[in-house]
């Protein structure tokens, strides 16, 4: 049995974590983790950003109206906000982890733990977050950890409760972790499935995307749950053909943040995908929603990795189409529903 498995509420402690990203999730996980016990330094690009969150313990440009914990820092310097973490966790958009870390590479702490909170699949190279965090530090899978769920970072960060998955193939490395960020309103369970719980999270962007457009052009509930039960079809068709756990799909990081992101309005997916639908050009859906969409790039990469796999995508393949093939909005129900018979299942 790999699945989800409980994990005792943590008592204080002092872990020093950095947080690399100062944006909603960085911010709001951030949080999360100085609500935990936890000593936290962000480190963001935005100069007025960091100052305001360490002297007003704010961040109204990615979390507004939030008051943050008194003890969390942010500073410009990312060497300096690495060296002495116990814990490095990566909250920024999927494309730019691997520049942004191999500048790291010779201060991470020797015996510090990576935690990827990115739900994104590398474009050019079709690596997940892990693999990207394993190359870039140099460290190897006992010291990296992801984190995905239903954790829409509006909710969390005005401490509505949630629970998530901390997905390690090292047992002790998840406690540590989960440890880090269990509070009263953020539930941790761990999971030793970090392919299942990485692609979940990752290609659910792509499916509530889909979810997004066909609401956009005024399709109902039916749409909506077809997309939604076939997404998470495929979902685990490509997880199973990586050789991730079945028991991983209907958990936390399989259909409960995949519902949450395509019901939610506070997606950036669901809500690009919604303006796409309505009309706009992908530029103009991007401006519009403003934030990190990651099924826009992920959907490509996914496809490709499903492709090499030789595993059907239908959802994910008509996502690419609409978004960077020209296809009109009109043909993508069309195109879902325009296939050969076969039996419902995997
Ligand atoms: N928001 C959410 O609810 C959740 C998000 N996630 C995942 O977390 C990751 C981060 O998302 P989120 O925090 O929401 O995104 P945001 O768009 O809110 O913030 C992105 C952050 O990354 C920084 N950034 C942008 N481009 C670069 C770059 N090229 N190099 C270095 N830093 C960069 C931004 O800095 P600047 O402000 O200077 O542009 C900002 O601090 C994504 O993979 C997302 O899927 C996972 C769970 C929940
Ligand atoms: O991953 C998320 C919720 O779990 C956030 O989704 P969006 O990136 O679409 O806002």
């Amino acid at each position: 049995m790999t699945a989800d498995r409980d994990v005792p509420l943590a008592q204080p402690h002092a872990l020093r974590a950095a947080v690399l990203g100062a944006g909603s999730w960085g911010t709001t996980f951030a949080a999360v983790m100085a609500d935990a016990g936890c000593e936290v330094t962000i480190w963001g690009r935005d100069e007025k950003v960091c100052r305001t969150i360490t002297e007003e313990h704010r961040n109204e440009r990615y979390v507004p109206g939030v008051d943050l914990p008194a003890g969390i820092t942010a500073t410009t310097d990312a060497r300096a906000a690495v060296r002495g973490a116990d814990l490095v966790v990566i909250a920024i958009p999927s494309q730019s982890a691997r520049a942004t870390l191999e500048t790291l590479r010779d201060v991470i702490e020797p015996d510090a733990v990576a935690v990827s909170l990115m739900k994104g699949v590398e474009l050019g190279t079709d690596r997940r977050m892990s693999q990207v965090v394993a190359e870039s530090l140099g460290i190897g899978p006992e010291r990296i950890a992801v984190v995905s769920g239903p954790n829409l970072a509006k909710e969390i960060a005005h401490r509505q409760p949630t629970a998530t998955v901390v997905a390690s193939t090292s047992e002790e490395t998840a406690q540590l972790v989960a440890k880090a960020c269990a509070s009263s309103y953020f539930r941790p369970y761990t999971n030793p499935d970090v392919v299942g719980v990485e692609l979940c999270g990752a290609v659910k962007n792509v499916i509530a995307l889909a979810v997004g457009i066909s609401q956009g052009r005024g399709l109902g509930y039916n749409t909506m749950a077809t997309v939604i039960t076939r997404g998470l079809v495929e979902i685990t068709r490509l997880g199973l053909a990586l050789g991730a756990d079945a028991e991983t799909f209907p958990g936390l990081a399989g259909m409960g943040d995949l519902m949450a992101t395509c019901a939610s309005p506070d997606s950036r997916n669901h809500t690009l995908g919604n303006h796409i639908g309505r009309g706009m050009t992908l530029e103009e859906a991007i401006a519009a929603t403003g934030g990190t969409a990651e099924g826009v790039k992920s959907s490509r990469s996914v496809l490709e990795l499903a492709d090499s796999l030789g595993v059907e995508m239908p959802i994910t393949h008509a996502v690419v189409r609409v978004l960077h093939e020209g296809l009109p909005v009109d043909d993508l129900a069309a195109l879902l529903l325009a296939r050969p018979h076969k039996a419902e299942g995997v």
